[in-house]
């Protein structure tokens, strides 16, 4: 354990490249690039989007991998509630909202850490929220191997509260089973933990 890198250091070359570019989008727009508020802007906003798109080098398997332990406990494991923060692919705005997880163990169960640390590593990558929840069901069925493993994400989308369709209240809602929570006891038994104060 430990030994999975997560992000600590801005790219240097990148962050360059990055911020040339936003002081073109910061023109184009209108801005004076010389006042004072945004002569540093260029350079936050290239090391932001770096921070906001590292899911895309980090390896999600890896940090699951890091932290499995053999333990015969056959039932439900749920983390709700998981915040998660990413960017749409269509319009590079947020999507917010939150992962509800649950997975049964065969022989293994993981670090708890570690599953929220997997929905952050997908996350920080331009996504849509329907691949978003599979990347992360896939990524836990594959690499725990458990006997069943359910993802449910709700989330509002930015590029349709602060433009476009401009629908302040719709969320979204997406989810995926896979193994023992195909059946629909299993699944009906995780909808009503999370949906109440009990998990
Ligand atoms: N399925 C899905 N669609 C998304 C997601 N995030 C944004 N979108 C949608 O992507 C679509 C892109 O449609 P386009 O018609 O090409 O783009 P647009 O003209 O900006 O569309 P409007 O948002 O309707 O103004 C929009 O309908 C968005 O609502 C997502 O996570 N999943
Ligand atoms: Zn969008």
């Amino acid at each position: 354990m430990g030994s999975y890198k997560y992000f600590e250091e801005y790219n240097e070359e990148v962050t360059d490249n990055l911020k040339s570019n936003f002081s073109e989008i910061l023109k184009e727009v209108g801005e004076d690039i010389s006042r004072e508020g945004i002569l540093k802007t260029p350079e936050r906003a290239a090391k932001a989007m770096q921070f906001l798109t590292s899911g895309n080098c980090q390896d999600p398997a890896a940090i699951l991998k890091g932290a499995m332990f053999a333990e015969d406990y056959n039932d439900m494991v749920i983390i709700k509630d998981i915040e998660l923060y990413s960017l749409c692919e269509h319009h590079i705005l947020p999507f917010f909202g939150k992962a509800h997880i649950a997975y049964i163990p065969n022989g293994h169960i993981v670090g708890l850490s570690k599953i929220p640390r997997v929905v952050d590593v997908f996350a920080r990558r331009l996504q849509v929220q329907e691949r978003l929840t599979h990347d992360i069901l896939e990524c836990i069925n594959t690499t725990l191997k458990p006997k069943g493993v359910a993802v449910v994400i709700e989330a509002s989308h930015m590029c349709m509260m602060m433009r476009g369709v401009q629908k302040q209240n719709s969320v979204t809602t997406t989810s995926g089973f896979r193994g023992q929570f195909e059946k629909i006891e299993t699944r009906n038994e995780f909808l009503k933990l999370i949906s109440s104060d009990l998990a």
